[in-house]
């Protein structure tokens, strides 16, 4: 059988993850480790790649994947995506996943023996003694136990290292916004603001990820706040330090010692004078790099892909929310039904936008709607749009356009288990329509503008507003049928009876140009319009 999918590794990955990969008859995988250092390869590569699985030397850079149209999936072999540019991924519409918890135990132990190593000068009196010196005094060290360390991000990896320092006797200080203080005060850990932490310390570790916010989060000011003689190890990333002020602090005796496993860049210059700080204990990123944290990242990151391209399972996805196999089975002809209505809308009016609500009654409203409203979105925008839109991306597409996209929700529905209803605002007008599943895939239309309505939201549909009179009905039927155009179903509603009235016609073929011509030059037709959707049991493929 000919692979479906195939998927690029371009960094090095635990031979146990490849299998996972090479046992699927769908994969074909490809290692090409070479690729990470050269940007204009790499892009050519991923252009014939459905999923790759990097880890922190591949930089996915926004050149490298702009315009990237067969890649659907990028899952980092690891914890930190700042190696990703995440939002050029998800304007792409390409899921990005990593495998969080595979490396927390490793990269604690780390955090644990660096900061032991720091203590107690291990590197240079093991350098010193192979040199043939017998020198006890000059690396005499400092105790963990009894010493305050602080941990700036409590996270997975932050939680084990405040555990296993407690386990040292050491009094943990720690800060994260995300963990409330109950918790921390739990977990032994006094919770902490960042200033008065400077001040506290005599050890500081850090273990949050790179962002705009978290950049330099140690620099001048920082240092100066500090108690002297702290004692720094940094596990996260390079750029959370500034390093220039962490050296002018150590040269300054302020810091007595830095351990540091990350660098911006990695790997850093030969130079460096970081790496070569007589007080720097230093090592080459390898908080992840245990036999046993590589085989769990690898096998779930495998997982993970397969799961994704192979069944349209979402897990740990760093840009859409989670879905698994069931929650997609059970909402798949929702999200298709939304995605129908959103194309009718775009069809129905080409004004230009401005907002969208999409209202939800009865049980879908319990469910996973924003999921819904980003298939509405992608059906809404995709024949106006280059890009290809799908459930990643559409929502960040309508944003960055303007379009503010809401909700709202309600348990009670009139006549249906189910009912989704849009309402589209542009510099036209504002239009509304209403759909529900019939049994547990038909897709029905079942409000138009004011009017009730009630038929197929499939293939060629004839929409046409009129006088309600007798005989109008008829002349459209026998004009389609002198055209060759057969009709499948029709459907009328009204508000009033001899008011103005909706006619849908679900039609086997497009009407030629003539036939709509003699349409509209029908008494009493006001407006006709034709809507193109997918046949019944039609879905895209992010859908199957
Ligand atoms: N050296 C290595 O080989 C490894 C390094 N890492 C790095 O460690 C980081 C942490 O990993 P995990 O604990 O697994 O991630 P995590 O997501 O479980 O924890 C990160 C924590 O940082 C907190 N945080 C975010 N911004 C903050 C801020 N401004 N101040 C205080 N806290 C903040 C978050 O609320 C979260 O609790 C990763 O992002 C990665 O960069 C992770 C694994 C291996
Ligand atoms: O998981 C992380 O964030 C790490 O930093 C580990 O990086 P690595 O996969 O060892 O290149």
């Amino acid at each position: 059988m000919a692979a479906t999918y195939r998927v690029l590794v371009t960094d090095k990955l635990a031979s146990e993850g490849l299998e996972v990969l090479k046992a699927d008859p769908r994969f074909e995988v490809v290692v090409d480790s070479k690729l990470a250092g050269d940007p204009q390869a790499l892009r050519t590569a991923l252009g014939e790649a459905d999923g790759v699985v990097i880890r922190s030397g591949t930089m996915l850079t926004p050149e490298v994947l702009r315009g990237q149209t067969r890649l659907k999936a990028i899952v980092r072999a690891g914890v930190g995506v700042d190696n990703i540019d995440v939002t050029t991924a998800t304007r792409q519409g390409i899921v990005v996943m990593n495998t969080p918890g595979g490396n927390t135990l490793s990269t604690a132990e780390h955090t644990l023996a660096l900061l032991l190593a720091l203590s107690r000068n291990i590197a240079p009196a093991c350098a010193s003694l192979k040199a043939g010196r017998w020198d006890r005094s000059k690396y005499t060290g400092s105790q963990l136990a009894g010493k305050t360390l602080g941990i700036i991000g409590l996270g997975r990896v932050g939680q084990a290292v405040a555990q296993r320092a407690i386990g040292f006797g050491m009094k943990v200080l720690g800060h994260d916004p995300f963990l409330s203080p109950d918790r921390a005060r739990e977990l032994g850990i006094e919770p902490t603001p960042l200033a008065e932490m400077w001040c506290r310390c005599d050890y500081l570790t850090l273990h949050v990820p790179l962002t705009e916010e978290t950049r330099h989060l140690i620099g001048p000011a920082q240092f100066a706040a500090m108690k002297p003689g702290v004692r720094i190890v940094n596990c996260a990333r390079g750029g959370l330090i500034d390093e220039p002020a962490l050296i002018a602090a150590l040269d300054a005796g302020k810091v007595a010692g830095a351990a540091i496993d990350v660098f911006e860049p990695e790997p850093p210059p030969a130079d460096d004078p970081l790496v070569r700080h007589p007080k720097v204990l230093v090592t080459p990123h390898l908080g992840a790099s245990t036999e046993e944290a590589q085989i769990s990242v690898a096998v779930e990151a495998a997982r993970l892909l397969i799961d994704f391209l192979g069944e349209g399972r979402v897990r740990f996805a760093v840009n859409m929310p989670n879905l698994d196999k069931a929650e997609l089975d059970e909402l798949r002809h929702h999200l298709e039904l939304g995605r129908r209505l959103g194309m009718l809308h775009a069809q129905m009016d080409r004004g230009a936008a401005r907002s969208v609500k999409l209202d939800y009654r009865g049980d879908i409203a319990s469910r996973n709607t924003r999921l819904i409203s980003a298939a509405f979105t992608a059906g809404w925008m995709e024949t106006a749009l280059t890009e290809s839109v799908n459930l990643v991306n559409a929502l960040v597409l309508a944003q960055e356009r303007g379009i503010q996209i809401t909700e709202s929700h309600s348990r009670d529905t009139e006549d249906f288990g189910s009912l989704i209803s849009a309402e589209v605002v542009t510099d036209r007008k504002t239009y509304h329509a209403s759909a529900a599943l019939f049994g547990r895939q038909r897709m029905r239309l079942v409000g138009l503008g004011p009017y009730q309505i009630d038929c197929d939201l499939e293939g060629v549909m004839l929409i046409f507003t009129h006088l309600d009179r007798p005989g109008l009905i008829g002349s459209i039927g026998t004009l389609m049928g002198n055209h060759n155009v057969n009709i499948a179903q029709m459907n009328v509603g009204r508000a009033v009876k001899g008011g103005e009235a909706i006619g849908v016609v679900n039609l086997d073929s497009i009407p030629p140009e003539e036939a709509l011509e003699a349409l509209r030059a029908l008494p009493d037709l006001y407006s006709v319009t034709v809507i193109q959707l997918p046949e019944r049991g039609e879905l895209p493929a992010w859908l199957l």
